[in-house]
């Protein structure tokens, strides 16, 4: 009864399965809360349209979308004028005692081989253009996942983002390469085929309408229930696909807490949750397939019933009897057909709604309309009355701090402070609920929202170097070159030197051009922090954010970058965020932030002989003495 070769996914097949799910995390602001909708959402919670609001993609591939469709149409056409000719060709031989012509013959050989070649040219058509949809989505997830990071990354495991940006879009690969030529195929192929039964008799019509009616009709029937049953599915996939990746990110921990078993414990039984799903999912596909095949046949019998009928009272040719037969099933297997695939769809609602939120996920920090030129010479930043929340309470509520060009001023406090969303606002991740994040060219009078800077402008002026900045899968050259691709040999051997990157690479076998490994795994922590602060410095940028860059430096470590640090200062803006009294007491002034905003400002001496909130933050943490 499968007139269609196209491969269709097992619901359990993980490379046909979006995935998904997550657990909560710290809220995101306002406008990402959307975005970060749990990916095990069941699919009736998802708005309905989400498959069809992806329809769009389509558009820049009209042409290919049109030649899948006339592929499909011949390739169902073809055989179901094959089986129909053929049982005509039967029913004459037997109602007229004569072999077929060769005319007849031919015809039946050329639709066999038009059969074979549209088949093969619908899978290879629809394959190339679900695949390059799906190239296309993948950009655009990833584009829709860095405008709204890192909001939208926090709180949501990695095993889940991963199966957003490429399970969920793979999932829909059915959708694309399968679902839409076929139904539209299917239908025209039985609408023609209706008609031709029509004419040879309105019973024959009449045997076929119901079970089209009813195939059309299961999709919409069952799709609550395969909603449901599918986001079972994902969830338990997303949580088994969450648990591995961080799993294997944390394999050098569990090992040490002698968690291994424990660990290998909750992965056998998500694995067996998924397992039950998947299995539920497969069970109810195979009934469903069974009663889909029952209608067929029911209204293939009514036709026979209707056609020897309609000949043994001389309304039909004999002949005509076994074609009629042949043409209702031919005609209606693709409405079957299209019917599991509907239905199947269906259950990608889920998939297709993440992947559209991911797609039309607004910009956190939109790009100003005109932008305004970046002065050259130093500049200065300044928070002006900054106030920011995650989603709850201000984290920064009316921050004032200034650092002009040529100063290093350290911003110190309590943990959970907010001293880094202080840095991630100048690296305008997102931008403050109320009041301006600005640089400052030397003329006074004319700061610079960074929301009027255009993105180039801000990256190439404005470097943060965090604590954990990761290092990418290539070499030592290539990660310090990440942020000025165009930096000359000669910058990156100084800027390598300075920072005591040089020492590093020569103790490796290929020096700058060794590899570092996944993640950077190759160096250690210490190592790391000093081509994060080479990669920061490279591009000679003119604000430098550093976030607790040497904290995993020993005192020596510390020092030395601070002494590479010196080079150049003297036009740059550099504002420290550290909690080591030797980094903070280096710097030209300090500034404490508590409960939201700046609570006190000075050098290092003037605030410990204040005995104020910089004090007591040092000697609460007892590191007064190593200072
Ligand atoms: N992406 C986020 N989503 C929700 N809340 C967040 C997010 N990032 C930080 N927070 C919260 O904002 C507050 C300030 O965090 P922040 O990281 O800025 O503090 P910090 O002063 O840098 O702390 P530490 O010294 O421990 O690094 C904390 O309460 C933290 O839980």
């Amino acid at each position: 009864m499968t007139t269609s070769p196209a491969p269709t996914p097992a619901p359990s097949d993980p490379a046909h399965s979006p995935a998904p799910a997550s657990p909560a995390g710290p809220p995101a602001p306002a406008s990402t809360r959307a975005l970060s909708a749990p990916a095990g959402t069941p699919d009736h919670d998802v708005p309905p349209g989400a498959l069809r609001s992806l329809l769009p993609v389509l558009g820049a591939h009209r042409a290919t979308v049109l030649r899948t469709c006339l592929a499909a149409l011949v390739d169902q056409a073809a055989l179901v004028a094959l089986v129909a000719l053929a049982a005509h060709t039967v029913g004459t031989a037997v109602t007229e005692q004569r072999p077929p012509v060769p005319g007849t013959v031919a015809v039946l050989i050329g639709l066999v081989l038009l059969r074979a070649l549209a088949t093969w040219r619908e899978m290879d058509l629809s394959h190339d253009l679900a695949y390059r949809v799906l190239a296309e989505l993948r950009v655009r997830v990833f584009d829709g996942l860095a405008r709204s990071a890192p909001a939208r990354i926090a709180g949501r495991r990695s095993g889940d983002l991963a199966a957003t940006a490429l399970g969920d879009v793979e999932a829909l690969e059915f959708f694309y390469a399968h679902a839409i030529a076929q139904l539209i195929a299917s239908g025209i192929v039985f609408a023609a085929a209706a008609a031709v039964l029509a004419a040879l008799g309105p019973w024959l019509l009449l045997a076929v309408l119901p079970a089209a009616l009813l195939l059309a009709w299961s999709p919409l029937a069952e799709a609550r229930g395969r909603a449901e049953r599918g986001a079972r599915t994902r969830g338990a996939l997303a949580e088994v696909s969450a648990e591995t990746v961080e799993s294997v990110d944390g394999l050098r921990e569990l090992l040490m807490a002698g968690a291994l078993d424990r660990r290998r414990a909750r992965l056998r039984s998500a694995g067996r949750r998924l397992a039950r799903a998947q299995r539920a999912e497969q069970s109810w596909e195979t009934g469903a397939g069974a009663a889909r095949d029952l209608l067929v046949v029911a209204a293939v019998i009514g036709v026979v019933a209707a056609a020897a009928h309609a000949a043994s009272a001389g309304r039909l040719d004999g002949a005509w009897a076994p074609a009629a037969m042949a043409l209702a099933l031919g005609a209606l297997a693709p409405v079957a057909e299209s019917a599991a695939s509907l239905g199947r769809a269906g259950g990608l609602r889920a998939a297709a709604a993440r992947v559209r939120a991911a797609v039309h996920a607004p910009a956190l920090a939109p790009a100003p309309a005109a932008p305004r030129p970046l002065p050259p010479g130093p500049l200065g930043l300044r928070l002006r009355g900054v106030r920011f929340d995650y989603g709850g309470e201000a984290v920064l509520d009316g921050v004032d701090l200034t650092v002009r060009p040529g100063e290093t001023v350290a911003l110190v406090g309590a943990s959970g402070a907010g001293k880094s969303t202080c840095a991630h606002l100048l690296a305008r991740y997102w931008d403050p609920a109320d009041g301006a994040v600005e640089l400052l060219p030397p003329e006074p009078g004319h700061p610079l929202d960074l929301r009027d800077l255009a993105e180039d402008d801000l990256r190439s002026a404005v470097s943060v170097v965090g604590q954990e900045a990761p290092l990418f899968h290539g070499t030592l050259a290539e990660n310090l070159r990440l942020g000025a691709p165009d930096a000359t040999a000669g910058e990156l051997s100084e800027v390598a030197r300075i920072c005591g990157v040089r020492a590093i690479a020569d103790a490796l076998p290929d020096g700058l051009d060794t590899p570092v490994g996944e993640r950077g795994a190759t160096l250690s922590g210490g190592q790391r922090a000093r081509v994060a602060l080479a990669r920061g410095l490279l591009g000679g940028p003119r604000v430098l954010v550093l976030d607790e860059t040497t904290a995993h430096l020993d005192h020596r470590g510390d020092a030395e970058l601070a002494e590479a640090l010196t080079a150049h200062s003297a036009t740059r803006a550099t504002l420290l965020i550290a909690h080591r009294p030797a980094t903070v007491r280096r710097a030209d002034r300090i500034a404490v932030l508590e409960g939201g905003r700046i609570v006190e400002e000075g050098t290092w001496d003037e605030l410990i002989g204040a005995d104020g909130p910089l004090a007591r933050l040092f000697t609460r943490e007892g590191s007064t003495a190593t200072a």
